[in-house]
């Protein structure tokens, strides 16, 4: 697990009905018995906290330590500072307290002149997951007033030692940290208290995973993706439309490439067209798109592609020489049933159905959710990729972990809303994220929007109105 999930985790757990006030009240106290188990009660505490949430559970921890022994809050740094309600609420309540003692400390002046000679035990919470570079004043002069007693008294870290990864961090005895170990941790030692997960939150994709998969957008100014979409035939151009409608509203450019006929049927001033000749893509157009890709990000391919044995050869072709991340859907994944090995090498999401599913690796996903990810997590291993089984539940693996989405629902089964989905996640693509989180935060946008659409409409909806959705499910995301 990495820094980042500890953000995603928070934001699914207030998804699921778990405040993060109660997740800091969990930290705050986990940090307060680790230590009262360690070095007893009836301590001299210091508690040195900053103003971000790693400060809060600082305050927690100080609240509960002050029941048993005896304990002084330092706040490094401004409190008109203190941003999360979580934290704030945490500060008002020690400050309505009489027996702990609240120092403030403004700037480093006031941190330099501290003796701390008579405290058991100093609590370091003043910078934790939200640290970003060398530590600042005060927070600096904070950090190294504690070391000048590392080895007189015991210095406990919540989370993770203020100014790591930096050198200029808290030489910390240990440090507490939450729920599970960061790989991005070293050279501490941790003890790890749980405050409250459920497992849910290991699997079970939430507005966390979409929210972080589109912050990726302006993260490089003016590269906000741009995705080309590969389909259509003979006169079949709904699906390769409906892949773009929805994509559109997350990248800067979306690149149409479907056979000149249907390409007549759609005037619509956010694609750009890439008409091909003849009715079906064939062997004969590799090198044509491939150049087209080659201005892209990302590619889908697939949508309305149909069946014809000149097509398949190109999608195996195309997917063989293709440098790019993609998505396979739908009449592609057919084509690829026939020799999986054009993927080797290749960074990609399969976004299968069930029937699919077994045509692809001749098994049936079934059974319990765990049993159906078990079977998607290993064909996901075999073929080294990410695959989205959608259903009721999308199941989403790639070989090592695997996610599921609950968001959807039986209005879904009309035509199109695979399309749509199949953009999405190429759109995530092409903003950089990694095929898992774009696979999985493909299918919980795709499955809010439709979620949306059902409150409008009731069950009967179609496709188009799901693509249309889309900037309301993203909004709803960064908002939550
Ligand atoms: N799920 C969990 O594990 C929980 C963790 N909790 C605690 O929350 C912190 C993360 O809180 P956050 O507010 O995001 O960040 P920090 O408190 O670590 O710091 C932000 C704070 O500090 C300022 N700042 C950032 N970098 C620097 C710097 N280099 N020098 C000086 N100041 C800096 C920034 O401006 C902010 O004001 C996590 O570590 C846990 O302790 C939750 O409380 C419970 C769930
Ligand atoms: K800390």
């Amino acid at each position: 697990m990495r820094i980042e999930d500890v953000y995603i985790w928070d934001i699914n757990a207030k998804w699921l009905g778990i405040t993060p006030y109660q997740l800091m009240e969990n930290a705050g106290a986990g940090v307060a018995r680790t230590i009262e188990k360690r070095f007893g009660t009836g301590l001299r505490v210091a508690v040195f906290s900053g103003t971000g949430n790693n400060g809060g559970d600082g305050f927690v921890a100080a609240r509960h330590l002050s029941f048993d022994n005896d304990v002084t809050l330092f706040l490094v740094g401004d409190e008109a500072k203190i941003r999360s309600e979580e934290a704030r609420h945490n500060w008002e309540i020690l400050k309505g307290l009489d027996f702990v003692e609240i120092r403030l400390l403004k700037d480093s002046a006031y941190v330099k002149s501290l003796d701390l000679g008579g405290f058991d035990v100093i609590v370091d919470a003043l910078l934790g997951a939200g640290t970003r570079g060398e530590p600042r004043e005060p927070i600096r002069s904070a950090i190294e007033k504690i070391n000048e007693y590392a080895g007189r008294a015991k210095i406990v870290s919540v989370d993770l030692p203020s100014g790591y990864p930096s050198r200029i961090r808290v030489k910390a005895d240990f440090a507490v940290t939450f729920q599970w170990d960061k790989e991005e941790y070293g050279g501490f030692e941790r003890v790890i208290v749980k405050i409250g997960y459920p497992k849910e939150l290991y699997h079970l994709v939430g507005p966390g995973d979409a929210k972080f998969a589109l912050r990726k957008r302006g993260e490089h100014k003016g590269q906000n993706g741009k995705l080309l979409i590969i389909g259509g035939s003979g006169d079949y151009y709904g699906a390769p439309y409906l892949a773009s409608k929805g994509a559109g509203y997350l990248v800067d450019l979306v690149y149409l490439a479907m056979p000149s006929e249907p390409a007549k049927r759609i005037s619509d001033p956010d694609l750009i067209l890439r008409p091909i000749e003849g009715q079906n893509f064939s062997p004969g157009h590799v090198h044509e798109l491939l150049s087209i890709a080659q201005k892209v990000n990302a590619v889908v391919i697939g949508p309305g592609i149909g069946l014809a044995e000149e097509t398949k050869e190109f999608v195996r072709e195309f997917i063989k020489r293709c440098e790019k991340p993609m998505v396979i859907d739908a009449d592609a994944l057919k084509a690829i049933t026939e020799d999986l090995s054009v993927l080797n090498g290749k960074t990609f999401v399969l976004t299968p159905h069930a029937g699919e599913f077994n045509v692809l690796f001749g098994v049936k996903p079934e059974g319990s959710l765990m049993e159906k990810a078990e079977v998607v997590k290993g064909e996901a291993g075999e073929v080294g990729g990410v695959i989205l089984l959608k259903g009721a539940y999308d199941i989403i693996s790639d070989g090592k972990t695997w996610k599921y989405n609950r968001t959807g629902n039986r209005g879904m089964t009309t035509g199109g809303t695979g399309d749509v989905l199949a953009g999405l996640v190429g759109a995530l693509l092409a903003l950089g994220n990694e095929p898992l989180r774009a696979a999985s935060a493909g299918a919980f946008l795709n499955g809010l929007a439709g979620d949306m659409v059902k409150e409008e409409l009731g069950e009967n909806f179609t496709a188009l109105e799901v693509a249309k959705k889309v900037p309301h499910a993203v909004r709803w995301v960064m908002e939550f």
